[in-house]
């Protein structure tokens, strides 16, 4: 029989890091064999299962990357910019697929990953759900169906220990707004108003962030035309979903050549 992948969990004491390390341990086609989490976090030393507040799993919790991805076919890291772009190094020193979910990446990190990327499989996406993925598509074909005398504007929502505005996936249907209007994000994007802000310019992407609660994530493309409003939604109720893409992510990279991928690439959405 063949063995399955061995997966490390970075971040392993979040949010995304805990359903990550069961979705693992619940699956017949990979296997945990590392938790990472930063230095100095009370977690290290302990047994993943039983800081999670179940039974023991045999897993004890580092803070030593170098040694935890030497014995993995799979990183699944969900943790944060800095940590993700020294992770993005490491993992491909290891020759591991490397899923990456952290949002929030500057160009700095960007660059860092695009490097490792030379030497592994990276697959790197702000959202790892078919749905979404499959609302960037539909998004850039409305964006491009449309013309500018229908404003676009990006809304997102999401729980109140969010640390990054506006989240990843408000960005990548940014980019696919952008795509399909032929132009640069980066030339029209509106991240923010306050004040006297001016009438709103023409063909500006418009984004908005909403913090509370326990909000998943939820994600609105609104085209506001005269008369009319076009409205795109995707409504995230379970972080499983993200782990099961990312699950997926590291299983599809398996047999792929060195490279940067996203989730298109694994979902098969070209
Ligand atoms: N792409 C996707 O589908 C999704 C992406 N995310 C993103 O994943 C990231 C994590 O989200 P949450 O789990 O909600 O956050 P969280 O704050 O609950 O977890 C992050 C974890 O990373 C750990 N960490 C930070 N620096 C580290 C280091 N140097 N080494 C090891 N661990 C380190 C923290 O201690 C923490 O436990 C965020 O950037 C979020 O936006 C979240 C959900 C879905
Ligand atoms: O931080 C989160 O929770 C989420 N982050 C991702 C993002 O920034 O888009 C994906 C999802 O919406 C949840």
């Amino acid at each position: 029989m063949t063995e399955t992948p061995g997966i490390v969990v970075t971040g392993a004491s979040g949010r995304m890091g805990q359903m990550l390390a069961r979705t693992v341990m619940e699956s017949e086609r990979a296997h945990l064999v590392g938790a990472v989490e930063r230095e100095g976090h009370d977690w290290i030393g302990r047994d993943l299962g039983e800081a999670m507040g179940g039974t023991a799993c045999g897993i004890t919790v580092t803070d030593d990357p170098l040694e935890a991805f030497a014995k993995a076919q799979g990183i699944l890291d969900f943790s944060a910019p800095e940590a993700s772009a020294e992770f993005a190094g490491i993992a491909a020193q290891a020759r591991a697929v490397h899923v990456i979910g952290t949002t929030g990446l500057g160009p700095d990190h960007l660059d860092r990953i695009a490097a490792a990327a030379r030497h592994a499989v990276i697959v790197q996406a702000g959202n790892m759900s078919l749905g979404l993925n499959l609302l960037t598509k539909v998004t850039q074909m409305v964006a491009a169906a449309l013309d500018d005398e229908y404003d676009i504007e990006i809304v997102e929502a999401h729980h109140n220990r969010k640390v990054d505005a506006p989240s990843g996936t408000a960005l990548m249907l940014g980019e696919a707004a952008a795509a399909g209007r032929g132009v640069q994000l980066d030339d029209v994007a509106d991240r923010g108003r306050d004040g006297m802000t001016g009438p709103r310019r023409r063909g500006d992407i418009g984004f908005a962030a909403l913090r509370g609660g326990d909000i998943v994530g939820e994600h609105d493309v609104i085209f506001a035309g005269a008369g009319e409003r076009l409205m795109l939604r995707h409504v995230a109720s379970d972080r499983g979903l993200f782990a099961r893409g990312a699950l997926k992510a590291v299983l599809w990279g398996q047999d792929k050549k060195p490279g940067a991928y996203d989730m298109h690439d694994v979902l098969g959405l070209g």
